[in-house]
């Protein structure tokens, strides 16, 4: 049975939702789903914005025969050509006879690459700032070049003012019936998903989505259409403050976070104490994880929500533990930047993290060290104790006075 939702008078939500998938690109874990986003506009045209995912393929076509309502569909806009929104291509191709795609130049070879479908005749190539007329809505084209992949674009229409912005502004998390942001509680439901679903997929590409954003500054947009998680009809500044953060790698709080390693608990230990000191100097908002049970995409979220990290690592066959490495190296995947780090080593022969550690984030840009590095021997000793309390002091003043009890 259909399952769709309105829009506007003219334009419906015709995607779907996927709770049995367990790892989103087969990497990230997804325990709350994936919704699948695709628009459809009817007016003396008719116009699909982007597919689904083919896991959901048969529902989908049945959202779009409802709402056609025998109508031919005439157009697909395909902003983004990764599979997880383009698998239901050639089953449209078939259904509708005179449906014709439209895309830009790299749009199309990315689709003959991965579809091998005849096209002659079937194609509507676009440049930067096109416009396809359906009646009374017009579609503009804008580019929005690794805003994701290098063939992104978005697509306003000038009528009601919606953008259609591709994986910009999206999230992971299936929908709940809710399809508005303004019909959840983003903040406690949905925004965990969406700074982690920002930071691990277009995290890496802060440049080019400050680029798209000073593009798109200048439009009115009454609603913002991504092809994953809610539609922001109400809020907008809300989600545009939070990738204008994002992606100038701006801290989204003055937030401590200690990741840490740990094999038999020692460094564990460490941590715990200087989480209680930095409690007991009045530091409100303070995040533990264990690097090896909490998954790299959550971590990296919590790099993009925090000022401040303290990072707590036992020396491992003379190099640092291996998750923990992990870790640094998709920070630096990920173009991670403009933090402020407290590190602890730990060894019970050569305690050698510490250099490693601070070597590794001298190449990120703007990652700041706080002095000093503190060097446990096996477990905690009464040093460390003396030495955990000057670092949460230090930690407290380079966090500032906004957050003093
Ligand atoms: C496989 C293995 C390799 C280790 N390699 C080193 C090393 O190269 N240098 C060193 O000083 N300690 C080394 N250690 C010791 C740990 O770093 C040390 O015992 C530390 O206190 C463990 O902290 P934890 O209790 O938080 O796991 C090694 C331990 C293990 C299990």
């Amino acid at each position: 049975m259909y399952c769709t939702r309105t829009l506007t008078d003219f334009v419906s939500w015709v995607g779907g939702t996927d709770r049995r998938l367990a790892l989103f690109e087969n990497l990230f874990p997804i325990p709350r789903g994936i919704t699948y986003n695709s628009y459809l506009i009817l007016d003396e045209k008719t116009a699909l914005i982007d597919t689904v995912d083919s896991s959901i393929t048969l529902q989908f076509l049945e959202n779009i025969q409802f709402v056609l309502n025998n109508r031919p569909l005439d157009y697909l806009v395909i902003n983004h050509m990764e599979p997880d929104h383009c698998a239901s291509i050639a089953q449209l191709l078939l259904y509708y006879p005179n449906l014709k795609l439209v895309g830009n130049r790299k749009t199309f070879e990315l689709l003959h690459q991965f579809y091998h479908l005849e096209l002659t005749g079937r194609t509507i190539p676009v440049r930067e700032n096109d416009f396809l007329s359906l009646g009374s809505h017009t579609l503009r084209f804008a580019f929005a070049p690794m805003v994701h992949w290098p063939e992104v674009m978005v697509t306003y229409e000038e009528k009601e003012s919606l953008l259609f912005s591709a994986d910009a502004f999206g999230s992971f998390g299936a929908l709940n019936g809710a399809l508005f942001q303004d019909e959840m509680d983003f903040d406690r439901e949905w925004l965990p998903d969406a700074r982690r679903y920002y930071g691990n997929i277009v995290g890496k590409y802060g440049s080019q989505v400050q680029r798209a954003m000073e593009k798109l500054s200048c439009l009115n947009i009454q609603m913002i259409c991504p092809l994953h998680g809610p539609v922001w009809r109400k809020n907008i500044d809300y989600i545009w403050n939070k990738y204008s953060r994002w992606s100038r790698y701006e801290p989204e709080e003055q937030a401590v976070a200690l990741l840490y390693a740990s094999m038999y608990g020692n460094t564990e230990n460490a941590v715990n104490l200087l989480a209680c000191k930095l409690a007991e100097d009045g530091v409100k908002s303070i995040a533990v994880h264990d690097v090896s049970s909490t998954h790299v995409s959550t971590l990296i979220a919590e790099v993009f929500r925090c000022s401040h990290l303290v990072l707590a690592v036992p020396t491992y066959n003379n190099g640092i533990y291996p998750e923990m490495l992990n870790f640094l190296h998709d920070m630096k995947a990920l173009n991670l930047q403009n933090r402020t780090v407290a590190l602890i080593e730990n060894g019970s022969w050569s305690p050698v993290v510490g250099e490693q550690m601070r070597a590794f984030l001298e190449g990120l840009q703007g990652m700041r060290i706080l002095e000093p590095v503190i060097t446990i021997r096996s477990a905690p000793s009464a040093k460390t104790l003396e030495e955990l309390e000057q670092l949460s002091k230090n930690l407290l003043s380079s966090l500032g006075t906004a957050i003093r009890l």
